[in-house]
């Protein structure tokens, strides 16, 4: 049995990890060892089998043990401990949710269901760095594989709508806290039918821009507005997450760099908005050709077992397209399909994911199950 060690096995996207590889049973086939970089000694979780206590996640003696780590610890951990791991002789699969080795030449992106021949084709070279994607791209390519596949996609603008998970679970909690601070300044007057709604508006948006509102983590009121830039600034007006549209989507794929031919331009503006854990996107994309709408609809549902296309009508869409929908779910929904008004070569699309789910942890256990395939 393969000795499995998890690192980051309590943050958000680990705890996602656990709860899922529980429900698929995958403890049965693996020895789990736990790691903690805060409390090593403590009680290993309840999947623990052999060693019960937690071990150091900075000690690479302990972690040389392991045939697969999986870490969801964050890109620091990745940065300091990965190359000395591998410096000391460690030989073993390393599976990761951070971004911080995504992009080298000796890792792979992770996402079976769209690029299992990508991942076959590097385990047969000995690649031994798996690595999952930005939330935001694993989503989009889920739900448009079929037509990725297919040849169709000249290019795809996709415009993001990012929940707060995206930005970890401290922002989460303050979302919350913002909007009830813009529920407290309304709540005198919501109880008065009678009160004027400009009146409220006003005192919602004192509120708002006071000290009251809490944005140690957004650095600004995110209830009630949005924000049109998510993580670093790469320069000329780019942000590091829409760089991540083209730049991962041609790895994941298989296809040259952004700008070689082959490659497919994927762009657009990433904005985070008040949703909990569910990114949306609404995308126009470039087809190479014209094809039926009703083809695109058969071409897109069988991709994949999860991507799940939805009437473009109103109730449907209000129905079956939105975060309050899919949260929790691992189906990935895409609608709003039809041909605009540029002409019939182009499409647009919406599409909804539980970003936790294949934007994060499924692709990890996925990739561990595959591992224990070929062993
Ligand atoms: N958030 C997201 O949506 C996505 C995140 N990722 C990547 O996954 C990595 C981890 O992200 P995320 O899970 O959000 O990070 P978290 O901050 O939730 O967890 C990271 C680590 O912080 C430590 N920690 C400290 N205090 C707490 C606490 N109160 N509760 C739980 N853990 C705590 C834990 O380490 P210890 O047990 O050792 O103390 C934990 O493993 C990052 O690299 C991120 O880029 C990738 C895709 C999406
Ligand atoms: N940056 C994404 C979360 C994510 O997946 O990030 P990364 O590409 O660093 O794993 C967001 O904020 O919504």
């Amino acid at each position: 049995m393969k000795t499995v060690g998890f690192v980051g096995w309590r943050g958000m996207v680990g705890s996602v990890l656990l709860q899922r590889m529980c429900e698929e049973n995958d403890f049965a086939l693996i020895e789990p060892l736990f790691f903690s970089t805060s409390n090593v000694g403590g009680a290993a979780p309840p999947f623990a089998k052999n060693e019960i206590k937690l071990k150091d996640a900075y000690e690479l003696q302990a972690l040389k043990q392991c045939d697969i780590i999986i870490t969801c610890q964050g890109g620091d951990y990745t940065a300091e401990i990965f190359p000395k791991l591998r410096a000391a002789g460690w030989d073993g699969y390393w599976i990761d949710a951070a971004s911080s080795l995504r992009m080298k030449e000796d890792a792979v992106i992770i996402l079976d269901p769209v690029n299992a021949d990508v991942i076959q084709d590097a385990l047969g070279r000995g690649i031994k760095n798996y690595i999952g994607g930005n939330c935001t791209v694993s989503l989009m390519l889920m739900a448009l594989g079929g037509l990725f596949h297919a040849g169709l996609i000249e290019w795809v603008s996709a415009m993001t709508y990012q929940a707060a998970s995206g930005a970890g679970a401290q922002n989460m909690r303050e979302l919350l806290q913002q909007m009830g601070v813009l529920y407290g300044a309304a709540n005198q007057s919501q109880a008065d039918p009678a009160a004027a709604i400009l009146d409220i508006d006003r005192s919602v948006l004192a509120a708002m821009n006071s000290e009251q509102m809490p944005v140690a983590q957004f650095g600004a009121p995110l209830a009630g507005s949005l924000l049109p830039w998510i993580d670093q600034d790469l320069g000329q007006g780019v942000s590091r997450e829409e760089w991540k549209g083209a730049a991962e989507t041609n790895k994941i794929l298989g296809k040259p760099s952004l700008g070689m031919v082959g490659s497919i331009p994927v762009d657009g503006i990433c904005v985070r908005i008040g949703a909990m854990r569910c990114h949306a996107q609404a995308m126009t994309i470039k087809l190479t050709q014209d094809v039926p709408l009703a083809e695109i609809e058969n071409i897109l549902a069988a991709a994949n077992d999860w991507v799940q296309v939805v009437p473009n009508e109103r109730a449907a869409s209000l129905s079956q397209l939105t975060p309050a929908a899919v949260t929790g779910k691992l189906s990935v929904p895409v609608g709003r399909l039809r041909k605009p008004a540029m002409g019939a070569q182009y499409l647009c699309a919406f599409t909804v994911g539980d970003q936790l789910l294949w934007g994060a942890a499924e692709p990890l256990r996925r990739m561990l199950r595959i591992l224990l395939a070929a062993a």
